[in-house]
């Protein structure tokens, strides 16, 4: 069964049709991934399903419900969660602390229980923090747990940023180019680490221009180009199909003229 459909999804600037009518259905146990030429319109449609966008036409379907337009904190708390292409971490926090606040965009402690200091708060708190234990063991930062983020590696930087979308528990992770700015080495550890989160029973859909990153991590892919989807399947389809050649060489083709 699909976990989360876009019907027919259409979203335009100003005389700009950045998504349309674009379908796509990602499966429950998914690592699937959306490509395109730049521009495609691959962040509008992370946008739109993440509420940051509203779209003028469609649907967007999580687990039978139409999410289209909703607020994102809604659409975060119905267990879809994503990652930006810049990394948006609090530098002068360490990781467990960074990890924590997207914990405690779960939890259900409230100002009260925390100046007080009731037992529940004290048992959420430490439930809480027992969760960050485990997601810095499963994304490899326990030795870096006490460090500021702003000192780590680009690298590690972004597993703490994955880790903190982890926290908030989803059942879909969005990820928006996380191999962007890492070196090859990094890269190969992020897809393990990716493979890791798909095994620990979590859907993943992500953007990437690391080709060989999204052929050798998805077992399905979307393409889109100027807002259309042009063709759909898995990798090995995608990597012969003409329609895609043609989008990328083209896409290309146009770089060059214009330098
Ligand atoms: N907030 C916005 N206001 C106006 N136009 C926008 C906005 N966001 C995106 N667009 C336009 O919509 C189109 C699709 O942009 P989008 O960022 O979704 O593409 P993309 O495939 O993610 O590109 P890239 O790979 O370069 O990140 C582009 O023409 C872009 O200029």
């Amino acid at each position: 069964m699909s976990l989360l459909e876009l019907k027919s999804v259409t979203k335009v600037f100003g005389g700009v049709v950045a998504m349309d009518k674009l379908s796509f259905s990602v499966n429950e146990g998914d690592i699937y991934g959306i490509i395109g030429p730049n521009g495609a319109g691959k962040t509008t449609a992370f946008n739109c399903i993440t509420g940051i966008y509203k779209p003028e036409e469609g649907e967007i379907i999580w687990k039978g419900e139409n999410i289209a337009g909703m607020h994102p904190c809604d659409i975060a708390g119905k267990g879809i969660v994503r990652t930006f292409q810049n990394i948006r971490l609090f530098g002068k926090m360490s990781v467990a602390e960074n990890i924590i606040s997207g914990r405690h965009q779960k939890s259900k402690q409230t100002w009260f229980q925390g100046l007080f200091s009731t037992p529940f708060y004290k048992k959420d708190e430490k439930e809480n923090w027992l969760k960050v234990k485990d997601i810095m063991k499963l994304m490899g930062l326990s030795e870096y747990a006490t460090i500021p983020t702003q000192s780590l590696a680009y690298g590690i930087q972004r597993r703490v940023e994955i880790g903190r979308a982890l926290a908030t528990e989803p059942e879909l992770l969005i990820l928006d180019e996380p191999a962007a700015g890492l070196n090859e080495k990094e890269t190969f550890e992020l897809m393990e680490l990716i493979k890791r989160i798909k095994d620990s029973g979590i859907t993943v859909l992500l953007i990437e221009h690391d080709m060989d990153m999204v052929m050798q991590l998805v077992n399905k892919i979307t393409v889109i180009n100027f807002g259309k989807k042009i063709s759909e399947g898995d990798p090995e389809y995608i990597q012969s199909d003409p329609v895609v050649i043609e989008a990328y060489l083209g896409s290309e083709d146009d770089e060059e003229e214009e330098n």
